[in-house]
């Protein structure tokens, strides 16, 4: 399938408004489309069927699934998309969504010193009315922009439609094996081979990989911790660490995800009371901002030769479930021509409510960049 056909393919549906999702993981150039042949709104909440799964930050909401077999699915590999350029503006902030932000974050804060939380995830959005609204022109140059991010675009016309560019991996399973990312801890980047870090980053980082290590342990074993490594995500550093594990036999899907999500990267520790904060105070709803989404379950064979002399007849096929799910960051919806962007950032005791203002605003640049 050629660029021009598989685009013009995916804008005729989204005329029909039927639901679809398109989408590339990172640090690959392949571009995969799902289109679903209906306007049914399938849901799930047992992670057992095969399709894409669309996952709200609280998962008591059901998941949004398009199921494998009312979609048609096709797939490009491409290095750069055509796109107009356009001459992208600064995102003017609201001196009251500063305030309120602020305030915010002080209540944080104050609730860690009274000692109900350890650590919090804090969040607000940012509206801005955009000239060119066409969601498929955004995913194009968000392609174009962001390798290292899971990039998609996705919509259903009884929920809506969101765009992103999310650095973050919620986890990754192949057969029994288990890959997921503690991911936390922002700076701007600013072109130097070995960023320091400081004590209040490293320590809201570590708090998320003793998390993913501690739930994930009733339902996997050989849990392997990386050194921890900082990465680029557009213009900004995150600090990383990568854990890999194998699931025991007696354990699904549905356990680890509930058991993992949200993890303290975007909700906080101890999870029930940062997630009861957020919901309290947080005076919007999240709605699919840091849910997840990605592939549930998809059936995937490859073939392997025991003897390389004797190919036809020891050829097999080892057929390997796999899912991958992404966290719904860096991310926006699109309402009518407006875009309402999704940022927030990890609140311990020693934050500074001004700079966690300015880390959310750095954050709208990784959208805003793409928008005018
Ligand atoms: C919550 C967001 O990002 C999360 C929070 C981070 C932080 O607090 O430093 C870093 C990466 C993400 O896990 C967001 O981008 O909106």
């Amino acid at each position: 399938m050629t660029e021009d056909s598989f685009f013009e393919t995916l804008e005729a549906h989204y005329t029909k408004q039927l639901p679809f999702v398109v989408y590339s993981r990172p640090i690959n150039s392949k571009i995969k489309c799902w289109l679903q042949n209906d306007t049914v709104l399938h849901k799930t909440d047992s992670f057992t069927e095969s399709g894409f799964v669309f996952s709200p930050f609280n998962l008591e909401d059901k998941s949004v699934l398009f199921p494998k077999e009312a979609c048609l699915i096709s797939e490009i590999e491409i290095d750069a998309l055509e796109t107009d350029q356009i001459d992208s503006i600064d995102i003017i902030e609201d001196q009251l969504d500063k305030i309120q932000h602020i305030d915010l974050v002080s209540k944080g804060i104050k609730s860690i010193e009274n000692g109900d939380l350890e650590k919090v995830v804090l969040s607000r959005f940012v509206s801005k009315s955009l000239q060119d609204a066409n969601p498929i022109s955004i995913f194009k140059r968000l392609f174009n922009r962001y390798k290292n991010a899971m990039v998609y675009c996705w919509y259903h016309p009884k929920v809506g439609l969101w765009i992103g560019a999310t650095p973050e991996l919620l986890l990754k399973v192949e057969g029994k094996q288990l890959t997921t990312i503690s991911l936390a801890g922002t700076q701007s980047y600013r072109r130097v081979s070995k960023p320091t870090w400081t004590p209040k980053e490293i320590e809201e980082q570590q708090i998320v990989t003793n998390y993913i290590k501690a739930q994930i342990q009733p339902y996997t074993k050989q849990i392997n911790v990386s050194e921890v490594d900082t990465i680029r995500a557009g213009s900004l550093l995150h600090l990383k660490t990568k854990i890999t594990s194998l699931i025991k036999d007696d354990s699904d899907l549905k356990s680890i995800l509930e058991a993992l999500h949200p993890t303290p990267a975007v909700c906080g520790f101890p999870k029930a009371n940062a997630k009861d904060f957020i919901l309290e105070k947080e005076n919007y709803n999240r709605d699919f901002y840091t849910g997840f989404l990605g592939e549930l379950n998809l059936k995937e064979s490859t073939t392997r030769n025991t003897n390389r002399r004797n190919v036809e007849n020891n050829a097999y096929a080892v057929v390997k479930t796999k899912s991958n799910f992404y966290v719904n960051l860096r991310c926006m919806q699109l309402v009518n021509n407006t875009a309402q962007i999704y940022v927030g950032g990890g609140i311990t005791k020693d934050s500074n409510p001004e700079k966690e203002w300015e880390e959310t605003v750095n954050k709208t640049r990784t959208i805003g960049s793409v928008l005018n």
